[in-house]
C-alpha cells in the first residue's frame, strides 16, 4: 500500500502543488486562513484610513491656526493703527497752542476721539502729571517716557483695585520743535479689547490668543474665557519654534500652561507687539479621534461580523465534511462488508471456498517456488443431514457454528480453516507436512468434533470424516489437490466414518468408481436395477420361519451386484434413499402379500430404514400408503431402525415412533450393542424387537464379553417385554448358546443367506417341512 502522506523527493512537483493545494482547501486550514486574511484587511484599511484622517485634521489644524494669525493680525495692526492715529491727532492738534483740555474736547466734539466707553485719551507733562483726559481720571503720574524712546509706545496698566482691569497703555512723545520734552499723549484701553475676537467656536476652550510685549511680558492672553495679563516667556523660543508666516503651524508646548497647541506667534512689523495664537492639539484632534474610534468600532463590528461568517460557514463545511466523511465511510464499511461476506462465511465468519481458492493456489505457488510441502484437509461432517432434518435448521446452524469453533481451536493460527459450503470444511496446514505431524493435528480435531453437543437442549455427538492430500505429491494444482482430499474424505467415510484417510493413487481408481456409482444410482430406480433379497428370521423354540428381512441390492449393468454398504451411503448423502426406500417399502410389502397369496404362512416383513428417511416427513405417510396399496396386515411389517436414530432427537424420534405404532407396524432396534445409548434407555421408546449385533454374535463362543453383553441383552430386553433376535447367526454352537439363553428368534447364515425373492419362497418351502 502507497502512504498517501509521504511524498519523495523525486515526487512530481505537479503532484506536490496538488497535495498542498488540497490541504489549503481542507476547512481546517481554509477558514482560518480566510479569517486572518479578512481580518488583515479590515486592519489594515481601517488603521490607514485612520491615520489619514489624523494627518488630514493635522494639516487642517495647522493652516487653520495660520489662517486665524492673520486674521488676528489683521484685526490687531488695524486697532493699533487707529490708536496710534488717535494718539499723532491729539500731538497735531496740541501743537496748534490750544490747552490739553481744550484740544481733547475739541477733538471729541469733532468725533475724531475714539469712543470713551473702551478708550481713554490723556495729556500729561514730562513730568508725567495727568493735565487733561476723556475720563475724569484722578490726578495720578503718568509714567514718563524716556527721551530716546521714539514712535508709540505700549505697556501695560495694572489693575489699581480689584474690581478694575488691565489696560493697555498706548503713548507718544510730545515735543515743541526744538525737540524738547514737553510731555506725552497716552490712550488706555481695556486689555481684553484685543482678544475680544477669540471665537470660541475655532479656538475651543483651550485655544489662545495673545499680545506679547517685546520683553516678552504677555499684554493680554486669552484662554476660552480666562483673560490673563503678565506673565513672562522666553519669546525668542517662542519665536524660534512658532514663527510660521508661510507654512503650517507646528504644535509645540506652551510653556504658560504647559497644553499642547498648534501655536503661531508673529511680531508685527510696525509696533512692538508680537501676535500669539494656539489652537489645542487635543480639541482639533477630538473630531478626528472621534471618528477614528469610529472607525476602529465599525472594524471590530466588521471583524465579528466576518469571523461569525467564516465560522458558520466553517461549521457548516466542517459538518459537510463529516457528512461526507460518514458516507465515504459508510461506503468503505459497505464494500469491506461486501468484501468481506464475499470472501467470507455468513454463517460460520470463516473464510468461503472464493477465499480459500485464491488462498491455496498462492499457498501452492509459494510451496512450489520454495520446495515447502503443504497438507489439505477435507472434512465432512457425518450424519449431518440427518442431524439437520431432525433438529431442524437452527440447530444445523448452530452445529456447524460449534464445529467451526473446534476446528479453529484445533490447528495453529498459521493453518486456514474454511467452509466450503453445507456440513464440508477444509483446513490449510502450510507447516505440517510430515505424516506423524498431520496425524496429531487429525486426531486432535477428530476428538475436537466427537465431544458432545448441546443443541435444543439435548446432548449428542458428531463425528467428522477427514480426506487428506499433500502438495506437491497429490496434486500440483488446486483444483487436484482439492479433489485429491475430497476422494480421501469419501474414503474415510467409507471406512465407518470418524476418521482420517490419507490419498493415494488407489483411492483415485475407487473414487472413480464412487463417482460411477454415484450417476448411476440417479437412474438405478427408473430403470429398474434395484432388486430385493431376503433373509429368514427363525424362532428359536419351533426353528421356523417367522418372518423374512428386506434387503436391498443393486443389479448394476457394468459392475453387477452391489451390496447396500456400497451405495446406501451415496444414497443418504444425496438423498436419493427417501425414494429408494420407499421401492423398498412397497416391493416388500407387495412380496409379503404374494408369498401369503402363494400359500405361505403369514411372516413378518423387516424393512430397514437409514436415518435420513426415518427422519422424513413423508415417512409415515410413505408406510401407510404402501400397507393400502399392497393391502399387507399392519401387524406384519417391522421397521428396523439403529440406536442413533432414536437418540439424535429423543422426542422426534418417539413422536415418529408412535406414529409408527398408530399404523399398527412393529418397530425393531437394529444393531444394538454398538451405539451409545443404554438399555435403560430404551424405556422410553414404543418398541417390539432388540435386535442383537452380529459383531457380538460372532465370538460369542470365544469372547466371554461378547457373552456377557448378549446375555445382557437378552436379560434385559426381556424384562422390558421385547422380541430379542440375534443377528448374524453362522454356527451351531452360537445357536446352541443362544437357545440356553433363551433368545427368541435367530437370523444369520447358518440358516439362510440373503436370498432373491424365488430362492427364498424355495428355503421357505424346505423349512416348513423341517423343524429343529
Ligand atoms: N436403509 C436400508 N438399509 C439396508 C437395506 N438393505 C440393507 N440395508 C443395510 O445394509 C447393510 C448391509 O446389508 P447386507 O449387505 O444386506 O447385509 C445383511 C446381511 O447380508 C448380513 N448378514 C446376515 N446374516 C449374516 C451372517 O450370518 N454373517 C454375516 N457376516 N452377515 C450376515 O447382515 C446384514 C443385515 O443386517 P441388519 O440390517 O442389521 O439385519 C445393513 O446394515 C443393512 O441394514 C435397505 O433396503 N435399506
Amino acid at each position: 500500500m502507497i502512504d498517501s502522506t509521504h511524498v519523495s523527493k523525486d515526487a512530481d512537483p505537479y503532484s506536490i502543488k496538488q497535495s498542498w493545494l488540497h490541504r489549503l482547501i481542507e476547512p481546517a486550514v481554509l477558514f482560518p486562513s480566510l479569517a486572518l486574511l479578512v481580518l488583515a484587511a479590515i486592519w489594515i484599511v481601517t488603521l490607514s484610513l485612520a491615520e489619514r484622517e489624523q494627518q488630514a485634521a493635522d494639516r487642517r489644524a495647522a493652516l487653520l491656526a495660520v489662517d486665524m494669525t492673520e486674521t488676528y493680525e489683521a484685526q490687531v495692526v488695524r486697532a493699533l493703527r487707529e490708536i496710534d492715529t488717535t494718539l499723532k491727532l491729539v500731538r497735531y492738534s496740541l501743537a496748534e497752542r490750544r490747552s490739553p483740555q481744550e484740544t481733547l474736547e475739541s477733538l471729541r466734539q469733532r468725533d475724531l476721539l475714539p469712543p470713551t466707553l473702551l478708550f481713554e485719551v490723556r495729556i500729561s507733562d514730562a513730568a508725567g502729571n495727568i493735565l487733561a483726559s476723556t475720563h475724569d481720571t484722578p490726578i495720578e503720574q503718568v509714567a514718563s517716557l524716556a527721551p530716546e524712546q521714539e514712535g508709540i509706545k505700549i505697556g501695560l496698566s495694572l489693575p489699581q483695585a480689584p474690581k478694575e482691569e488691565s489696560r493697555l497703555i498706548f503713548s507718544r512723545h510730545l515735543t515743541n520743535n526744538e525737540q524738547d520734552e514737553l510731555g506725552q499723549v497716552t490712550l488706555l484701553v481695556s486689555a481684553s479689547y484685543f482678544v475680544s475676537g477669540y471665537e470660541s467656536d475655532t479656538l475651543g476652550n483651550h485655544g489662545v490668543l495673545a499680545l506679547l510685549g517685546a520683553d516678552g511680558t504677555f499684554l493680554v492672553r486669552r484662554t476660552g474665557d480666562t483673560i490673563r495679563t503678565g506673565g513672562q516667556v522666553d519669546r525668542a523660543v517662542l519665536l524660534d519654534d512658532n514663527s510660521a508666516l508661510d507654512g503650517p503651524a507646528r504644535v509645540s508646548v506652551n510653556e504658560w500652561d504647559g497644553v499642547h497647541r498648534y501655536t503661531v506667534a508673529r511680531p508685527l512689523f510696525e509696533f512692538p507687539v508680537t501676535i500669539v495664537l494656539g489652537l489645542s492639539l487635543t480639541e482639533q484632534m477630538a473630531a478626528a479621534e472621534t471618528l477614528q474610534r469610529s472607525y476602529y468600532w465599525r472594524a471590530t463590528l466588521i471583524s465579528i461580523i466576518a469571523l461569525s461568517v467564516l465560522a458558520l460557514l466553517g461549521r457548516l463545511s466542517w459538518k459537510l465534511r463529516k457528512t461526507q466523511a460518514k458516507v465515504l465511510n459508510e461506503r468503505l464499511r459497505h464494500a469491506q462488508r461486501a468484501e468481506y461476506l464475499a470472501f467470507h462465511d455468513n454463517l460460520t465468519g470463516l473464510p468461503n471456498r472464493a477465499f480459500f481458492s485464491q488462498l491455496l493456489t498462492k499457498c501452492m505457488q509459494h510451496a512450489r517456488r520454495y520446495d515447502r510441502p503443504l497438507a489439505l484437509l477435507f472434512l465432512d461432517l457425518d450424519r449431518f443431514k440427518t442431524i439437520n432434518d431432525s433438529l431442524g435448521h437452527d440447530a444445523g446452524d448452530e452445529l456447524l457454528q460449534e464445529v467451526s469453533q473446534r476446528l479453529c481451536k484445533s490447528v495453529r493460527e498459521s493453518d486456514t480453516v474454511a467452509r466450503l459450503g453445507g456440513d464440508e470444511f477444509v483446513i490449510l496446514l502450510p507447516e505440517s507436512t510430515e505424516t506423524n505431524q498431520i496425524t496429531q493435528v487429525v486426531n486432535k480435531i477428530l476428538t475436537a468434533v466427537s465431544a458432545p453437543f448441546t443443541l435444543v437442549g439435548q446432548e449428542f455427538r458428531v463425528t467428522v470424516s477427514i480426506g487428506v492430500a499433500r502438495c506437491p505429491a497429490d496434486g500440483e494444482d488446486e483444483q487436484t489437490l482439492m479433489k485429491h482430499a475430497d476422494v480421501a474424505m469419501y474414503h474415510a467415510k467409507e471406512k465407518g466414518k470418524n476418521n482420517a484417510q490419507f490419498y493415494s493413487a488407489q483411492l483415485k481408481s475407487d473414487s472413480l468408481e464412487r463417482l460411477a456409482l454415484e450417476s448411476g444410482l440417479r437412474n438405478a430406480l427408473e430403470r429398474q436395477e434395484f432388486q430385493l433379497y431376503y433373509q429368514s428370521k427363525l424362532d428359536m423354540k419351533t426353528g421356523q420361519i417367522i418372518g423374512m428381512e428386506a434387503l436391498l441390492r443393486w443389479q448394476h449393468p457394468e459392475l453387477g451386484l452391489i451390496m447396500p454398504k456400497q451405495f446406501i451411503p451415496l444414497a443418504e448423502e444425496n438423498g436419493l434413499i427417501v425414494p429408494i426406500g420407499r421401492w423398498v417399502l412397497y416391493t416388500a410389502c407387495r412380496q409379503n402379500v404374494a408369498w401369503q397369496k402363494a400359500g405361505f404362512p403369514a411372516l413378518s416383513m423387516a424393512v430397514n430404514l437409514s436415518a435420513r428417511q426415518f427422519h422424513d416427513d413423508g415417512l409415515l405417510r410413505d408406510i401407510e400408503g404402501a400397507l393400502q396399496v399392497t393391502g399387507m396386515a399392519p401387524e406384519l411389517l417391522e421397521v428396523e431402525i439403529t440406536e442413533s436414530m432414536m437418540m439424535l432427537n429423543i422426542p422426534r424420534a418417539i413422536g415418529i415412533l408412535n406414529g409408527l405404532r398408530k399404523l399398527g407396524v412393529h418397530i425393531a432396534i437394529d444393531d444394538f450393542g454398538t451405539g451409545y445409548s443404554s438399555l435403560s434407555k430404551l424405556k422410553a421408546f414404543p418398541l417390539d424387537t432388540i435386535k442383537i449385533d452380529g459383531s457380538f454374535i460372532q465370538d460369542l463362543v470365544d469372547s466371554a464379553d461378547d457373552r456377557n453383553l448378549t446375555e445382557a441383552i437378552i436379560d434385559l430386553g426381556k424384562s422390558l417385554g421385547l422380541t430379542v433376535v440375534a443377528e448374524g447367526v453362522e454356527s451351531a454352537a452360537q445357536v446352541d448358546y443362544l437357545r440356553q439363553k433363551a433368545c427368541d428368534q435367530i437370523q444369520g447364515f447358518y440358516m439362510h443367506e440373503p436370498q432373491p425373492a424365488e430362492a427364498a419362497a424355495l428355503s421357505m418351502q424346505q423349512r416348513l417341512s423341517s423343524a429343529w
